[in-house]
């Protein structure tokens, strides 16, 4: 059976150009001309410069090809997960749908899996996280990550099916963990570069990891996680990876807030929508997330960094 990509950006780029070391697989674009441009360059230029596509990834823009696939891996931003799968309801009915994206709905508060299973009830989801920069797996740089399916059958099966010479990964039927861990490290990664970006040190962006972990298993414990899912490379590993690199988007905003530059709007940046629902869930579910609402207020140029920082150390004194 081979397998689909729907979503032909940097990530959803990425993931065929590794899989079709596996063999055939199809990239899917919503754009007929992406498309054209990408089967004739053998390159998307737009959104994963320099890679070339290796001949068995097929790239097309006719969804009647992805439904030729037994499994189809979503790789479009989190707030347009409910928009493709509503359009693509019909031909996706049945399949085994893996999402590749991280976050939480603002409108709904539900994260990847859970939106699946509600717009198409008879298809089997999984998740796929954990650390990976789009540019590393397309280059054949190794990593680990967490694939996240509710039946443990079919997950091992998925292990074998998307495991590729670069990408080694890990299984757990934990799917509620994987996505929280995925999601809530976003909105973290955008308070360590607000740091960083307003000079605060990296003392204090360590304390912010850790401090942001504590909330990351906060809510995450509170809605069912195992805490084994977030120290593993969905959560922790992702945190770690997320939380340093100028190749995250997430910290990059973050550097922008700090340094109080413009940041491009059409940059995929899935911890802002994030952070605001997440402040949202917490505030319904009586959990103390004040890095994460602190995180909104960067957003909305309601705090500074400096005023953030202030606040979080103002807290009352408690037990770690
Ligand atoms: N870029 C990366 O290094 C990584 C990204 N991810 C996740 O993958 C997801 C996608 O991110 P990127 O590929 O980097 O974003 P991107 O901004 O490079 O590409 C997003 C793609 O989704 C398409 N798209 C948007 N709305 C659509 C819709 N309704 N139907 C079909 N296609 C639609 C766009 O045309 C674009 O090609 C995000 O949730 C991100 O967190 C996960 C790991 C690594
Ligand atoms: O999720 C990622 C790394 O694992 C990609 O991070 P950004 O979306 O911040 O670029």
């Amino acid at each position: 059976m081979s397998v689909a990509v729907l979503g032909s950006g940097a990530f959803g780029t990425a993931l065929a150009v590794s899989l079709a070391g596996n063999g055939p697989v199809t990239l899917w674009s919503r754009s007929a001309e992406q498309a054209g441009l990408m089967r004739s360059g053998r390159e998307n230029r737009l959104r994963l410069p320099g890679v070339r596509l290796p001949e068995p990834l097929h790239v097309t823009s006719d969804v009647a090809e992805v439904a030729n696939c037994a499994t189809v891996l979503l790789a479009v931003p989190m707030q347009k997960l409910r928009e493709a799968l509503t359009e693509h309801a019909e031909k996706l009915r049945r399949h085994v749908l893996v999402a590749c994206c991280k976050g939480i709905e603002l409108k709904s508060g539900m994260g990847p899996v859970a939106i699946i299973s509600q717009v198409l009830p008879d298809a089997r989801p999984a998740l796929l996280t954990g650390p990976s920069f789009a540019q590393d797996i397309a280059h054949g740089l190794p990593t680990a990550l967490t694939l996240a399916c509710p039946d443990a059958d079919l997950s091992a099966d998925l292990q074998a099916e998307l495991t590729t010479g670069n990408v080694r990964l890990y299984r757990t039927t934990d799917t509620v963990g994987a996505e929280l861990g995925g999601a809530l490290k976003n909105v973290i990664a955008i308070a360590c570069g607000a740091v960083i970006g307003a000079g605060l040190g990296d003392s204090a962006r360590a304390a912010l990891m850790t401090r942001g972990y504590a909330e990351m298993q906060r809510m995450a414990l509170a809605l069912g996680a195992r805490p084994e899912t977030l120290a593993g490379l969905s959560g922790f590993g992702d945190l770690a990876l997320t939380c340093t690199s100028d190749l995250s988007r997430n910290y990059r905003l973050g550097l922008s807030l700090g340094r109080g530059d413009a940041f491009d709007p059409s940059i995929t940046v899935e911890g802002a929508a994030t952070a605001r629902a997440v402040d949202a869930k917490a505030k319904e579910m009586r959990l103390d997330m004040p890095i994460t609402h602190c995180v909104t207020g960067l957003l909305d140029h309601s705090l500074t960094p400096n005023e953030a920082m202030a606040q979080l150390l103002a807290r009352p004194l408690k037990e770690e």
